[in-house]
């Protein structure tokens, strides 16, 4: 059976695939410091605690973060006896590779979403991902990995407001419940959240018109439903994109 690990810079995320469907998706903060022993306690518990048996044969890693890898791989090679796939290393072949400027780096989580992305909707799509920072990665017609936009993530955004300003609360992305805002919290909130709709918005009518073909836009991250509630931003939304994408690539790589 497959474990998934999907590392974000805010969260990481475990998930057994056994083929079919995830059997449980387990989440903790994301630390490069984590040791082997630590990812395995924690892992182990809550495994347990779902009553869920299996035999995990294989691990897929997708990190943001390199730092975390090393002990990931250790992980894998002592609890389970594998040597993980890590997306974005040269032993991981991606099913269509990218196009962009010689020598970028991009972000594997956002190399995962367009291969999840694509074996779902097929191409010519925008793919939003609301993490630690909000994304859009482009699919081409034949599923390529083609370009897109980074831009601050929402809870981000927040934490910067409130950072920066002496007179601004820490407060949680939500809903609020009017554009003007008639104190500091719902003026700071309406100004995330609608400015997120806004943004969103506005890069994907750009996207639409620089690509000049009709686009699919798919939503993902914790804070899609979220934003979907408040425009009509996306034709799906899927929580579990990235780590579909991590099922499709270790697939792709299994059968050569
Ligand atoms: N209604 C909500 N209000 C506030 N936060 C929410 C809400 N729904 C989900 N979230 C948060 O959104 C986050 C979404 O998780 P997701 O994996 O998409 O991104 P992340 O973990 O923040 O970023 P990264 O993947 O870059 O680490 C989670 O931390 C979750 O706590
Ligand atoms: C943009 C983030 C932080 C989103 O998680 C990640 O994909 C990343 O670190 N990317 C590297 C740069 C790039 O994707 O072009
Ligand atoms: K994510």
């Amino acid at each position: 059976m497959l474990l998934a690990i999907d590392c974000g810079n805010t969260n990481t995320v475990f998930s057994i695939w056994d083929g079919e469907t995830f059997l449980v998706t387990l989440r903790t903060s994301t630390h490069h410091a984590r040791t082997a022993d630590a990812y395995f306690t924690w892992y182990s518990t809550l495994v347990k605690h779902y009553g869920i048996e299996v035999d995990i044969t294989d691990v897929i890693i997708s990190s943001t973060v390199p730092r975390v890898v090393f002990n990931l791989r250790v992980f894998a090679d002592r609890f389970f006896g594998c040597r993980p796939m890590v997306v974005g290393k040269p032993d991981c072949a991606l099913p269509v590779a990218p196009r962009v400027d010689a020598g970028t780096l991009i972000g594997p989580d956002r190399l995962v979403n367009t291969a999840g992305a694509y074996a779902r909707h097929g191409g010519d799509l925008i793919v939003v991902d609301f993490g630690t920072a909000t994304t859009c990665d482009v699919v081409a017609e034949d599923g390529a990995y083609v370009g897109g936009v980074i831009a601050p993530g929402v809870n981000l955004s927040l934490e910067a407001l409130h950072m920066a300003a002496a007179a601004l609360p820490h407060v949680d992305v939500t809903t609020p419940p009017r554009v003007i805002g008639t104190n500091t919290v719902d003026c700071m909130q309406s100004g995330v959240y609608w400015g997120y709709i806004g943004l969103v918005q506005g890069l994907c009518d750009k996207i639409r018109a620089e690509y000049a073909r009709p686009m699919k836009v798919i939503g993902t991250g914790g804070l899609a439903p979220l934003f979907a509630q408040g425009a009509d931003l996306f034709d799906e939304i899927e929580d579990d994109l990235t780590m579909h994408g991590l099922t499709v690539i270790h697939d792709y790589n299994k059968k050569g």
